[in-house]
């Protein structure tokens, strides 16, 4: 559906010199996908999200959606090629002098529609997205979550193929952000419209992606499943971006007055759902202290981590719960012994 060939895009610095955003980035993205685009401010995210509708020409490489290739067109060909790619921004980029009904209304007017089959369509995408009541307010009478709703209503009006978010959350709090992607979710599901996101918050990967590019300086420095990114990051970016997330730090100070066996434990799948621990403490006699941890289910997959701390009367009796810990988990960092 899409496909980026080596994209390159470089900004004029001035002085005959360029800074290069976006470096030899090559991805395909399956219809019906939802994609992430994740990384830190600077990245290159919005600019690499702008070439995928050719706001953003590359300087280098290919751009194709839906067998276009877009990095090519210019003038009718590319507008009538980004009718077919909807956008959503951060700051909802609404009309404020226009309503609701107006401002999505616009976006068919823009892409050929006839009169009377506006004002049906109107109606029918603003119900989708929850807001029927709200045709004839104006932005400012919105809050911020009803405004990316029209934001998510104006973008797909047009039946897009491509929806593109860039940081659709950011701007909102937390419970109205579920929500906002609890919908896209069920755009995606329910239209098999293709989206592309970007974001800096692994949580918004987590609860909506199926699968994630991991973006630093420029360039794609990991890519895959979004449970085999937060279960085996491979990069050191990628690694910092899921500690941060899962948050499992212990204070420095607890860790010193623990005795005993500190382990660090990831379950995947079946494990998470076994009772491993209590199970090894009856089998060898040994204590076992949860002090930190959580299960986080992506997708329908579970991912726990867990720091606990093992005692026993004899040390054996610790290896050897250690040992069948570490034979029935994902993974386990011992990390005082
Ligand atoms: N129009 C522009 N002219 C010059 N440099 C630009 C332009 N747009 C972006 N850049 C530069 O390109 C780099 C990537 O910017 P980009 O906005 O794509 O990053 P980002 O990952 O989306 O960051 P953020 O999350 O802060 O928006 C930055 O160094 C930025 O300063």
């Amino acid at each position: 559906m899409i496909e980026l060939e080596n994209v390159c895009v470089d900004f004029d610095a001035g002085q005959g010199r360029h800074t290069r955003a976006v470096e030899g980035v090559s991805l395909k993205i399956a219809a019906g996908e939802i994609f992430g685009i994740v990384g830190t401010s600077g990245a290159g995210k919005s600019t690499l999200l702008r070439t995928l509708n050719a706001l953003q020409q590359p300087s280098e490489g290919r751009v194709t959606v839906n067998g276009v290739t877009l990095s090519t067109l210019r003038g009718a060909p590319l507008r009538k090629a980004r009718q077919r790619i909807g956008m959503i921004f951060q700051h909802f980029n609404l009309m404020h002098t226009r309503t609701v009904a107006q401002n999505v209304a616009f976006s068919l007017k823009a892409a050929g529609w006839a009169r009377a089959d506006i004002a049906p369509r109107v109606a029918e995408i603003l119900h989708l997205v929850g807001l029927a009541d709200k045709a004839n307010r104006f932005p400012v009478q919105l809050s911020g979550g009803q405004k990316q709703r029209v934001g998510i209503a104006r973008a797909i009006a047009n039946h897009p193929d491509v929806l593109l978010c860039d940081e659709p959350t950011s701007a909102l709090d937390l419970e109205t952000s579920a929500n906002i992607l609890e919908l896209l979710r069920e755009i995606n599901a329910q239209l098999g419209i293709t989206i592309v996101l970007i974001t800096h918050e692994m949580n918004v990967i987590k609860s909506i992606c199926d699968r994630v590019a991991v973006m630093s300086a420029g360039k794609v420095v990991e890519l895959g499943d979004v449970f085999d990114i937060f279960a085996r990051p491979q990069h050191e970016f990628t690694r910092q971006l899921v500690a941060h997330t899962l948050n499992l730090a212990l204070p420095e100070r607890l860790q010193q007055h623990l005795q005993g066996t500190l382990l660090k434990i990831q379950f995947i799948g079946d494990s998470a759902e076994q009772p491993v621990l209590s199970e090894v403490a009856v089998q060898f006699g040994v204590a076992v202290n949860i002090l930190h941890g959580k299960i986080d289910y992506i997708g329908e997959r579970a991912l726990g981590v867990l720091v606990v701390q093992i005692t026993a009367a004899t040390p054996q009796a610790v290896e050897n719960a250690v040992a069948q810990i570490q034979a029935r988990t994902a993974q386990v960092e011992v990390i005082r012994g």
